[in-house]
């Protein structure tokens, strides 16, 4: 089973505001409440392509029930450990006329060690019936650091590949244990290599790094030109229009969500990219989360621009 792990779930509150901007009243057009939280956005947009996955990670009240709740109506088998508090909500305002998005994130509830505890329990028993799993998003108070480098650690003696899209030492800790595919938040990889990434040579010479660890495929954004692929055969930039875009919050999770697609598929290394970058780029084109349909991620694939670099 793929098996989707969001520690720190919210409910994603979009609100649209044309022209919004700081310090005013601003009435929005509408609002849009879903489900968010990387792994849990993963696990959705891949019942919208038709697979099926857990969802596990820590739920608490309201929100908790509600998150619960709309999974199991899209047939997502959930596994959260329940605790006290609130399931945070994260606001994005998303001002469609400028395509700026403006987002506001709560902590999250607090982890006792005894939650914590449970969870990693009923975490070893699913890595039993786990094939695939991925690891997404910051880290609720009370939960270790380096929490993701233990998961995948445990994960590896199951000979299960891991996916994770964290950042800071979250992000530190899942690379020293070697994921086999790895979102790089840019900004952070800067501050620890010391080097600024501002150009593709530099991205280059530090992302290849991480094969040394183990990592076979990373992924990162270079500004607005696109991302780069470090593949097992060879590295990539991709390129997407950006013209269409409207909202960007879950592109990053659109974006695995289509390799794991491309890999469970059998794509070979480039259609595996384009249908990725596809899946972003499509969910980006509208303010809900998720995909119009596969059909509309096929139509962009061939407009996806690939350069790859020996
Ligand atoms: O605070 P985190 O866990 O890093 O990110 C949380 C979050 O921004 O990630 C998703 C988009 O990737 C949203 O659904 C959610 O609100």
């Amino acid at each position: 089973m793929i098996v989707t792990v969001t520690l720190n779930p919210a409910v994603d509150e979009e609100f649209l505001v044309p022209e919004f901007q700081p310090g005013g009243w601003f009435r929005s057009k509408n609002a849009i409440r879903t489900p968010g939280g990387k792994g849990i956005n993963v696990s959705m947009m891949l019942a919208q392509l038709g697979y099926e996955s857990a969802a596990m990670g820590f739920l608490a009240g309201f929100n908790g029930a509600y998150i619960r709740d709309v999974l199991r109506k899209d047939r997502i088998t959930t596994n959260f450990i329940h605790v006290k508090g609130e399931t945070r909500t994260n606001v994005y305002i998303v001002d469609e006329s400028g395509h700026i998005e403006t987002g506001l994130s709560e902590p999250g509830p607090y982890i006792s060690e005894e939650a914590y505890n449970r969870f990693l329990r009923n975490y070893q028993r699913m890595l039993q019936r786990t094939r695939l799993l991925i690891l997404g998003g910051s880290l609720p108070p009370g939960i270790p650091q380096d929490i993701y480098g233990e998961l995948i650690r445990m994960a590896k003696e199951y000979n299960i590949p891991t996916i994770v899209d964290a950042a800071g030492l979250p992000l530190q800790s899942a690379l020293e244990a070697g994921p086999t595919i790895a979102k790089i938040d840019h900004r952070f990889m800067s501050r620890i290599s010391g080097i600024s990434l501002t150009s593709l040579d530099n991205i280059i010479e530090v992302v290849s790094k991480l094969h040394d660890q183990g990592v076979e495929w990373a992924t990162t954004s270079y500004h607005i030109y696109g991302d780069v692929f470090f593949t097992p055969k060879g590295i990539y930039l991709a390129l997407a229009e950006r013209r269409s875009v409207v909202s960007l919050f879950a592109a990053a999770d659109a974006l695995i969500t289509g390799l794991i697609v491309g890999g469970e598929e059998g794509m070979d290394v480039e259609d595996r990219i384009r249908f990725a970058m596809a899946c972003a780029w499509e969910d980006s084109m509208h303010v809900e989360k998720g995909f119009s349909s596969r059909k509309a991620i096929e139509a962009l694939m061939p407009r996806v621009q690939l350069e790859r670099f020996d």
